[in-house]
């Protein structure tokens, strides 16, 4: 519970005038004292969305400041510098005021050889048998299949159970919470980076029931955990997610609540990324029919029918092309990752950082930017393809850079190149003639995706 939600109404009152105060103090640093006031920006742009960020790069060049003590980067050098292994001085780490979990904590988690594959292969196929027999009756959400799939995959893999809903047909009310927190949390993330103390403002945002749904379910996350830890091993013997988890749980000292909050954590990154990722592609699927044309015809060319699609056997260039491609337009995670200059400061495109600075990379600006790619905001997957392609790809980081990239990359490729192979054996439109996916997505710690009401017009799924 925020401090600002326990405190009286004359309390509030107070409050209030307490952090417009503090607003003029932090106006008066920014303006004069700060050490970052020579960087051009707007110091309320913390909140701001991806094309007025963007519209910000494009005005002021390639680096901005976002908040007082934030700057945010567009350039591919940039990623490099911010994220990857730094050549002399310690790497940029994580900025502890937005991440739960630590560095070297989720890298610890990184599991080796998993039975991920035969779960995606087991809700892949069923998805496609409810897409088949759902579609007869009627248009179909596709937003909720590919979060049915998602979350049930992450769901098995974390808690040893799947959420039920691929076999349901519906989605599950824990998913239903937390893509609401999403919203939520992005205005927190927006407050904190204005200044802390407008954070304590967030319990006011959340509406009560949104607050009751996720103290629930994060209980709800903590029984499944202590459930899952009580039944042992898996029947069939192999290790999922926490198998590993059990084992480092002593030596790190991890409490059921921190594995609670790790396990929706995990959820979230690994559902809705892949998800997103789903939807958007459908999307230009159906806007873009001869590049439809191209990837079934890629498909359906070296199968009969999605069953016979494997995880080893669903690598083909195109598709693989297509994802690239809309990992580019649309990267799933649409906000600048935070990172912490080191003490002493370091440079980020050749300009000194003083140390302390949170500074990330907007990967959106990049990516839509004319000066990196040719018509950036043309779905094009030939320009994956295409080796005289002058399009600087490097601009292109969905997954970030080693040492601390995605740690489940592996499985996230995997898993959409299962599910798009086997979708290929459908044919289906768009309902909504008037949708932009562009337009119409918000950006929030994730995308909330617009409405994608498909209606499929043949079913080549046996
Ligand atoms: C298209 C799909 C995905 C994209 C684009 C993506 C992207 C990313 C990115 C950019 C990060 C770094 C975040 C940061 O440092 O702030 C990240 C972290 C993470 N991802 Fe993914 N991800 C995807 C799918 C997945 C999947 C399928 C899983 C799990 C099965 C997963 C699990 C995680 C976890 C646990 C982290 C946290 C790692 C850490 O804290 O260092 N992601 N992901």
């Amino acid at each position: 519970m925020g401090l600002v939600s326990v405190l009286n109404e004359k309390s509030r009152a107070q409050t209030w005038q307490t952090l417009g105060w503090l607003l003029q103090l932090s106006w008066q640093h920014l303006l004069y004292f700060h050490p970052l006031f020579k960087f051009p920006g707007s110091w309320y742009a913390a909140g701001y969305g991806h094309q007025t960020l963007k519209a910000l790069h494009d005005k002021y060049g390639e680096v901005v400041r976002v908040a007082p003590d934030k700057l945010s980067f567009s350039s591919a050098t940039a990623w490099k510098d911010i994220y990857a292994q730094r050549k002399s001085g310690p790497n940029f780490i994580k900025d502890h005021k937005f991440y739960t979990t630590d560095d070297e904590q989720s890298h610890a988690f990184s599991p080796k050889a998993l039975l991920e594959e035969d779960i995606v292969l087991k809700y892949a196929d069923m998805l496609m048998v409810a897409i088949r027999e759902e579609s007869a009756k009627g248009s179909l959400y596709f937003n909720d299949c590919y979060n049915w799939v998602t979350f049930d995959v992450l769901g098995e893999l974390s808690f040893g159970e799947p959420f039920g809903s691929v076999e349901a047909r519906r989605p599950d009310e824990w998913i239903d919470t937390v893509l609401q927190m999403v919203v939520f949390i992005a205005w927190y993330s927006a407050l904190y980076k204005l200044h802390p103390v407008f954070s304590s403002l967030y319990s006011y945002l959340i509406p009560p029931f949104v607050r009751k749904a996720t103290v629930s379910h994060v209980t709800q996350s903590k029984a499944k955990i202590l459930s899952r830890m009580e039944g042992g091993e898996r029947e069939d013997g192999r290790k999922d997610f926490y198998s590993y988890i059990f084992e480092l749980r002593k030596e790190m000292g991890l409490h059921e609540w921190h594995m609670a909050a790790y396990s929706n954590a995990m959820i979230i990154a690994g559902s809705e990324t892949t998800a997103t990722v789903m939807s958007a592609l459908t999307y230009h699927l159906c806007r873009l029919p001869a590049i439809y044309d191209k990837l079934k015809q890629e498909v359906r060319s070296r199968y009969k029918s999605g069953n016979e699609i494997t995880s080893l056997s669903a690598t083909f260039p195109y598709l693989t092309a297509a994802i690239h491609e809309i990992l580019r337009l649309l990267p799933p995670i649409p906000f600048g990752m935070p990172r912490i200059v080191p003490p002493g400061g370091d440079t980020v495109d050749e300009m000194f950082i003083p140390g302390g600075t949170t500074v990330s990379v907007h990967a959106w600006s990049l990516t839509h930017s004319d000066k990196n790619l040719k018509d950036p905001d043309k779905f094009i997957p030939e320009r994956w393809l295409d080796p005289d392609n002058t399009d600087q790809r490097e601009a292109s980081n969905p997954f970030l850079l080693r040492p601390r990239a995605c740690i489940r990359q592996n499985m996230a490729w995997m898993e959409m190149r299962i599910l798009i192979a086997k979708m290929a054996f459908f044919d289906y439109e768009l309902v909504d003639d008037n949708l932009d996916w562009e337009r119409d997505s918000l950006a929030f710690i994730l995308w909330q995706k617009p409405e994608l009401w498909t209606k499929v017009i043949s079913r080549n799924v046996d």
